[in-house]
């Protein structure tokens, strides 16, 4: 039997979430949520803590009933269906395998509670063991295990007995960093592989951008924006995208005038050109409030070697600080008259630029189009 599965038609989105809230005691800890997720994809919901991504996950799974709102899974309304009822694998940040069992024991549990065929479990185990690369381990006991495999084991019994829609819910925090990137990408196969549509919870801005097909960045309740990882990073719908994906340097301002999409802003460090970004092409106003992001990647310190591209916008900085990080060098500059602004920037050639030492008097360059403007909230 092939473990992979036809992708579901775009036809009925596999979760459908309406005008979804959550309020306990007075306080919304999610608003007013909308989104379709299409069958098959990798979806990360990525916020700060408190931002309702917990919240909205179990309202999904069942542990928790709207205050308003409807949920659908694969076209069926769930909101008054109990969490057993609903046929999804989860994983969460504590494991809860069971110690005693083995490998292979805590992997047929999800089968003998939901009466399967007892002569089908040992071959459907064997299966998801092999899924997991944990074929030759199935007698060790879990204490036998180190924590990636036991993560494993975990994964292979949220997924056992096939369910419509897999959960996780930070299952990868408690882990060291290398082995959490080998599992973040060990997710992202075994997804693949079996085609199950997936929705995960991190507060980690990598993993949502490493192993998802789309994400929702969450703050304070509501969904900010849905998009592919690629799309949230180029075009963040406003200034709380921009600065909680990437490295982003933020200059307050006012809105001194504006040609189509390229604005003026007047800024503590000057007036400088950007590039308008607003809901529903909201036109900009002269003199309101008004916060420019750039990229840190996005500035170019003149003077290492890397000013091969032509830059439209420059000004003068003092290098307050070098951060050496092997793959890039952060910068820490002090744009020149400019007082208590810093501007941080990257340069991704360690090897064939110079590196500034500190105190150095630069030229800081970027472009128009990286110094995106949206309208205060
Ligand atoms: N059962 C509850 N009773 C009362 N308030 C709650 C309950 N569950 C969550 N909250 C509140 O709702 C808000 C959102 O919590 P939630 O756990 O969904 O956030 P989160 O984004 O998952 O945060 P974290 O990353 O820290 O887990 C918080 O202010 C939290 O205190």
């Amino acid at each position: 039997m092939s473990l992979t599965r036809p992708a579901s038609d775009l036809g009925t989105p596999a979760v459908s979430v309406r005008d979804v809230s959550m309020v306990f005691s007075g306080q919304a800890a999610v608003a007013d949520a909308s989104f379709d997720l299409a069958g098959g994809r990798f979806l990360t919901i990525l916020g700060p803590s408190g931002s309702g991504k917990t919240t909205l996950l179990r309202m999904i799974a069942g542990f928790q009933k709207p205050t308003r709102g409807e949920i659908a899974i694969n076209g069926r309304p769930v909101s008054d269906e109990p969490a057993h009822k609903r046929k999804i694998g989860m994983v969460f940040q504590k494991l809860a395998l069971f110690p005693h069992m083995t490998a292979a024991e805590n992997v047929a549990f999800p089968l003998k509670m939901r009466r399967f065929d007892a002569r089908e479990i040992p071959a459907r185990v064997e299966r998801y063991l092999d899924l997991v690369h944990l074929g030759a381990y199935g007698d060790r006991r879990i204490h036998e295990l180190s924590g990636g495999q036991q993560q494993r084991v975990a994964i292979a019994r949220a997924l056992v007995f096939e369910p419509e829609l897999l959960l996780l819910d930070e299952p990868l925090a408690a882990l060291d960093r290398k082995l959490r990137e080998e599992m973040q990408l060990e997710f992202r196969r075994i997804q693949r592989e079996l085609g199950i549509t997936t929705i995960n919870v991190t507060h980690d801005q990598r993993e949502a951008l490493v192993v998802s097909d789309e994400i929702i960045v969450m703050d304070a309740g509501r969904i900010q924006q849905m998009a592919e990882p690629i799309a949230a990073y180029r075009e963040p719908a406003n200034a709380f995208v921009a600065s909680f994906i990437g490295v982003t340097n933020r200059l307050e301002g006012r809105v001194a005038g504006a040609e189509g999409e390229v604005v003026t802003l007047e800024t503590p460090l000057g007036v400088m050109s950007g590039r308008w970004s607003a809901p529903a092409g909201r036109a900009p106003r002269t003199g309101e409030p008004a916060v420019g992001m750039l990229r840190a990647e996005q500035i170019r310190v003149e003077g290492t070697g890397s000013t091969g591209a032509a830059l439209d916008t420059h000004l003068t900085a003092e290098i307050a600080d070098v951060i050496f990080e092997g793959e890039r060098v952060v910068y820490e500059a002090r744009p020149t008259g400019a007082l208590g602004v810093t501007l941080r920037a990257f340069d991704h050639d360690p090897v064939g630029h110079a590196v500034q030492p500190v105190g150095a008097h630069v030229r800081l360059g970027w472009n128009t189009r990286d110094l995106i403007v949206f309208p205060q909230a």
